[in-house]
């Protein structure tokens, strides 16, 4: 968890202020102010020395009126059972958002798997699901990878379930690798999906996506394909991109004004997201501070790291040039810069509909587990552009009928579809 932010009051301060303009049944609100379970775990490891090493391990099952619970995994040494309970109780939102007919999990482990040789990890993630087997499945609860998990480590995890389970079953897990039970488009899902809300922001305000530029924070799966898509779908520029820098532990900001080259920059990144400085600085890239991104004059600031980083402090940042902030990480920008972003009149595309297009590409790929038949990557990402792009339209409807901030618009589309969905099984 980034700086000093709660997450968790966070997502609950969010929830309440649209509550409160939707005159929300009390009763309504104490259901979906709280996660309805959580699961906290400890996993011995024994790693490659002989000793054992005990891990904390989460799940949280916020919301499964709508389907089963849905949402990531996340390996991060600031792991907080709080963080957990905001990005399962967003997923909740983020897949009623969608429309797709799933509800919101989260699951954790405190731990940097930077630091973990491949054999820990994989003892690591089958510990994970040894622990969680019974609580999870297709149609209980289905995980995915998040910061710090990869698409090797979900084939470990749907391994460990099936040989519990005793059957093969794909379905219990989404961000496979690929000819592993794994959907092609997984990969660039997300930050593609970004790209698709910015491009229909830009077609609202009227701008010409070529002639725009782009900031982003953060390099790893969203940000590496957001800017892959802004440059290669928009033919827009990118201007820089932030990592975090594993050995000096600070962030920089890569800066190219006449516009950075993602998949360079991805040749040169290693699998954690931190990218050889020295290469860089050869290829021309000027190196900054990490916040140096935030302050750029640009058109569009993606912030796609961690939670809290358009806080209060770094908010009065942000150039008087900046039209669209789309919010490619989870829970990036706190309530305080929310009230600054509203008054400047930034057009916001809050992080639960910007970042639908990971969890929307998991669901096509359960139901392609189900069918037991694969669609090529062009179905996929054509059936993801139609789904973020009816799911904007539809906030931005509400957002203009009832004259409200975009992220406020979201949630009113959500809550009343997992209203209803709840209604509808007769628990309210
Ligand atoms: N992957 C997905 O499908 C989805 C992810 N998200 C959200 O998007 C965000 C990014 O996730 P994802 O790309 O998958 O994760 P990754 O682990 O692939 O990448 C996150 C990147 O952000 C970096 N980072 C962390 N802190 C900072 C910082 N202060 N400044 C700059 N960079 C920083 C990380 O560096 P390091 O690893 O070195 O710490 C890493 O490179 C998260 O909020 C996640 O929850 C949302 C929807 C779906
Ligand atoms: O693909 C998924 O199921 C979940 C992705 C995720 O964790 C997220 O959207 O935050």
């Amino acid at each position: 968890m980034a700086g000093t932010t709660n997450a968790f009051e966070m997502a609950q301060r969010q929830f309440d202020h649209v509550a409160d303009l939707l005159k929300l049944d009390p009763q309504v609100r104490e259901i979906l102010r709280w996660p309805l379970r959580e699961f906290h775990f400890r996993i011995p490891v024994r790693m490659d020395d002989g000793t054992i090493k005990v891990f904390q391990g989460f799940r949280v099952q916020h919301n499964d009126a709508r389907g089963p619970n849905k949402g990531g995994i996340r390996f991060h040494p600031s792991e907080t059972i709080d963080t957990v309970r905001a990005l399962a109780t967003w997923m909740t939102w983020k897949c009623a958002v969608v429309d797709i007919p799933l509800g919101g999990g989260k699951g954790g482990v405190v731990v940097d798997p930077a630091t973990m040789s491949t054999g820990e990890k994989e003892r690591l993630v089958r510990g994970w699901v040894q622990q969680m087997w019974k609580n999870i499945g297709p149609r209980k609860d289905v995980p995915a990878p998040d910061v710090g998990t990869t698409p090797q480590m979900m084939g470990w995890m749907m391994d460990e379930f099936s040989k519990l389970q005793g059957d093969y079953t794909p379905g219990v897990i989404t961000g496979k690798p690929v000819g592993g039970g794994g959907s092609l488009g997984r990969t660039e899902a997300t930050g593609f999906g970004v790209i698709y809300t910015v491009r229909e922001a830009m077609k609202h305000l009227g701008m010409d996506s070529s002639k725009c530029t782009a900031a982003l924070q953060g390099f790893g799966n969203v940000s590496q394909y957001a800017a892959i898509g802004f440059v290669e779908m928009l033919k827009g520029k990118v201007v820089c991109v932030s990592c975090w820098d594993r050995e000096d532990k600070v962030s920089y900001t890569f800066t190219k004004m006449d516009g950075v080259d993602p998949r360079f920059l991805m040749s040169i990144t290693d699998q954690y997201g931190t990218i050889d400085k020295a290469k860089a600085k050869a290829a021309g890239y000027v190196i900054e501070d990490g916040e140096a991104w935030i302050s750029k004059e640009v058109d569009v600031l993606i912030p796609a790291a961690l939670e809290g980083q358009v806080n209060a402090d770094t908010v009065k940042k942000i150039s008087s040039k900046v039209r669209i902030i789309a919010e490619g990480a989870n829970g990036p920008t706190t309530p305080e810069a929310d009230e600054v972003i509203k008054e400047r009149g930034i057009f916001m595309v809050p992080d639960f509909l910007c970042n639908a297009g990971g969890v929307t590409v998991s669901y096509f790929e359960g139901v392609q587990n189900d069918m037991n038949f694969y669609w090529s990557k062009e179905e996929v990402l054509s059936k993801l552009d139609e789904k973020m792009t009816v799911a904007f339209q539809g906030v931005l409807d509400m957002a203009l009928k009832e004259k409200v901030y975009m992220r406020d618009a979201a949630y009113m589309v959500s809550i009343a579809r997992v209203v209803k969905a709840m209604q509808l099984r007769g628990w309210i």
